[in-house]
C-alpha cells in the first residue's frame, strides 16, 4: 500500500462529511470482479482525482456513488445518507451526487439548451421562479447563458459539455463526479473548463487520464488499480513518484515534469 490507504474504520459522520465508501466490493453478473474492497472519504470541498489504467474500476466505482450500481458489499454514504435502493432515498442521493459523463450527447436531450437544464429540478418540483432561477444560474456559472435557446446539437462539443455540468449544477449537488471532463476538448476550452471547475463551490470527484489537468485542478489524487486504491495523496507528490506511475500505467506528457515529495510520503 502506498501513500496515505484509507484502512480505518469509518469515521462518524459529520455535516464537513461529503463521502465516505466503505469495504465495497462488486461484480458484474458474468462473475467479472471490478471493486475489492475500496475505502474512500472525502471531506466536503475538497476537489479529487480519480486515476488508473483502463479497466481499474473508475467507472464502476464512480456508478456507485448515486446507485446506479450496487448489490455488491460495503456502504456508500453522501452526506450521512446510505445510498441504498429505496426509491425516496435514491432520488435524493442523484440530487446530492451529479455525475457528468464522457459525452455530453448521453445528458442532453431536449430541444434547447434551457429545457435540459430545467428537466433535472423541474423533476424535483420547482417551477416558476425558482426553476428559472436555477436554470439561470447553472448557465451563467459554465458561461453559456448566451446559448440558453438553442438547440444542443447544433453546440460544439465543449459547448455542449459545459451544458451537461449545467444540467447536473441545476440540482444543487453537494458533489459532482466528472468522467474525463478535459477529453475531446481544444486546449483553450480545456483550460476554460478547468476555471469553471476551480471556481464551484462543490465538492469534485474527477475521473481522468489527464495527469497535468488533475496536478492542476485537484489537491489529492488517488490510484485505483484492478478493483483497490493503490495510491492516496497529494497530488504532486503522488505524480513526482514516476516508479509509481509506471507500476499503474500511468504516465505524464514528454517533458513534464512534476516537484512532490516522491517518494518520501510512502507508507513502508
Ligand atoms: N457490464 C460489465 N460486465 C462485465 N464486466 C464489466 C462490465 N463493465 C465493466 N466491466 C469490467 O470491470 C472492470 C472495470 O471496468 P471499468 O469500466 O470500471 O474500468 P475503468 O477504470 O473505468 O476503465 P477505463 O479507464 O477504460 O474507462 C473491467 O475489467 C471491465 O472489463
Amino acid at each position: 500500500m502506498i501513500g496515505y490507504v484509507d484502512t480505518a474504520p469509518a469515521p462518524a459522520a459529520t455535516d464537513a462529511l461529503s463521502l465516505d465508501v466503505r469495504g465495497v466490493q462488486y461484480s458484474y453478473p458474468d462473475g467479472h470482479v471490478a471493486l475489492r474492497g475500496v475505502n474512500l472519504t472525502v471531506p466536503r470541498g475538497e476537489r479529487i482525482a480519480l486515476l488508473g489504467p483502463n479497466g481499474a474500476g473508475k467507472t464502476t466505482l464512480v456508478l456507485h456513488l448515486n446507485g446506479i450500481l450496487a448489490g455488491g458489499e460495503g456502504t456508500v454514504t453522501v452526506g450521512g445518507l446510505t445510498v441504498n435502493r429505496d426509491r425516496a432515498t435514491l432520488a435524493e442521493i442523484r440530487r446530492r451526487v451529479g455525475i457528468v459523463f464522457q459525452d455530453p450527447d448521453d445528458q442532453l436531450f431536449l430541444p434547447t439548451v434551457a429545457e435540459d437544464v430545467a428537466f433535472g429540478p423541474a423533476n424535483l418540483g420547482l417551477r416558476g421562479a425558482e426553476l428559472a432561477a436555477r436554470v439561470t444560474d447553472a448557465l451563467d456559472a459554465v458561461g453559456m447563458t448566451e446559448h440558453r435557446d438553442r438547440a444542443p446539437q447544433h453546440l460544439s462539443f465543449g459547448q455542449r459539455r459545459r451544458v451537461a455540468v449545467a444540467t447536473v449544477l441545476a440540482m444543487h449537488p453537494e458533489i459532482l463526479v466528472l468522467d474525463e471532463p478535459s477529453s475531446n476538448l481544444d486546449p483553450a476550452a480545456r483550460r476554460e473548463l478547468a476555471a469553471i471547475l476551480r471556481g464551484l463551490p462543490v465538492t469534485l470527484l474527477m475521473v481522468t487520464h489527464d495527469l497535468p489537468y488533475a496536478l492542476e485542478l485537484c489537491d489529492r489524487a488517488l490510484i485505483l488499480d484492478a478493483g483497490q486504491i493503490v495510491a492516496d495523496a497529494p497530488t504532486a507528490d503522488l505524480l513526482a513518484d514516476t516508479t509509481l506511475l509506471a507500476q499503474h500505467r500511468l504516465e505524464l506528457p514528454y517533458g513534464f515534469q512534476v516537484q512532490g515529495r516522491a517518494p518520501s510520503y510512502r507508507i513502508p
